[in-house]
């Protein structure tokens, strides 16, 4: 059955090289395509240097692919050149960073940090409508109305992380690329930030781009996920079903390697090492669909081990 949903974002067979043909030449991210669907979260997750954050920084324009395509609202971001198109564009897709304290400016009142894209776009009728629209905007994010007036180094990191989201909520985004925004903070606060932006989604019918290393955290937010190693897409499914069922081995070693809490299933845990050098035997390898929505970067001959695997998880039949 041919999936109904909106696509927001299309990669299609997405390359973004760095130095290309120079001794320090980086193949950050290598053929990846996926969609990410009209809201929906879908969980980008790998090691560091995997290539998330420019996958997340080429969907927001800032790098140009030297292959493949983006789209965006069917649009390919390669022809968006006009200037009211890109600023339409612009509008439309914002970010969260993982450090709250390194993206907001220390030196600005809260008022102007969150009112930045208000003022950039135009947004705010005057004076009183600007600082009515930043005071809405902190309550929604749950903090306190006459904040607007103090700087950030007078609050919390779990606070800082809701400024920075309400700076992106100023402009009335379709799409947020959340970039590892819980990672910098105290667990406690981790499941209070990620509920506020479950919450939000929903409200406002927002489309995200989670980045995280912790496939645990990223299964809790997310409707999908992808799993990246060394630039590429290697699993692709379900929340769930790629956290409880992992096929690829990379995604395997990756659950593996977290600890478990009961300290008797803990003890028989036993981390799966997986042996990247695999990868570089120079078979073609490509994302094929071993159950429903399920994609695995599989080479022709390593089809039937997955489906086994798939079987044996009661995936298919
Ligand atoms: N502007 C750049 N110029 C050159 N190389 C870069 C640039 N940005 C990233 N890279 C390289 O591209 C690769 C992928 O980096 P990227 O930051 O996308 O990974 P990541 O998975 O987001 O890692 P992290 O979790 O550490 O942010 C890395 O080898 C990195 O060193």
């Amino acid at each position: 059955m041919a999936d109904e949903r909106k696509k927001l974002v299309e990669l299609k067979g997405l390359d973004i090289t760095f130095n290309a043909g120079k001794s320090n030449e980086t193949k950050a991210v290598q053929n990846a395509s996926f969609d990410i669907y009209e809201g929906e979260t879908f969980g980008l997750v790998g090691e560091s240097g995997s290539g998330k954050t420019t996958i997340g920084r080429a969907i927001m324009k800032l790098y140009e692919p030297t292959g493949g395509q983006i789209l965006f609202e069917g649009e390919d971001l390669a022809k968006l050149k006009k200037r009211n198109k890109l600023s339409k564009f612009r509008q439309a897709v914002q970010m969260i960073f993982q450090d709250p304290q390194a993206s907001l400016d220390l030196r600005m009142k809260v008022k102007d940090i969150v009112a930045e894209g208000i003022d950039v776009n135009h947004l705010a009728k005057n004076d009183a409508d600007r600082a009515k629209q930043v005071e809405d905007l902190l309550e929604i994010v749950g903090l306190n109305r006459d904040h607007s007036s103090r700087y950030p180094h007078e609050f919390s990191g779990g606070q800082r992380q809701r400024i920075g989201i309400a700076r992106a909520l100023a402009v009335q985004p379709k799409f947020i690329i959340a970039d590892e925004p819980i990672s910098a903070l105290d667990v406690s606060i981790q499941a209070q930030v990620v509920n506020l932006m479950k919450e939000l989604q929903q409200k406002q019918g927002l489309t995200y781009l989670f980045i995280a290393h912790d496939l645990s955290m990223v299964k809790y937010i997310s409707d999908r996920i992808g799993v990246m190693h060394w630039g590429k897409m290697v699993e692709i499914g379900l929340a769930d079903e790629v956290y409880n069922h992992p096929l690829h081995d990379y995604t395997r070693s990756l659950l593996s390697s977290i600890p478990v809490p009961d300290p008797t299933v803990e003890e028989q845990r036993v981390p799966i090492v997986y042996d990247p050098t695999a990868e570089l035997d120079g078979r073609d390898r490509q994302m094929i669909e071993i159950a429903p929505q399920h994609f695995v970067w599989a080479a022709e001959d390593e089809i039937a081990m997955y489906q086994e695997r798939a079987r044996e998880f009661g995936l298919i039949d």
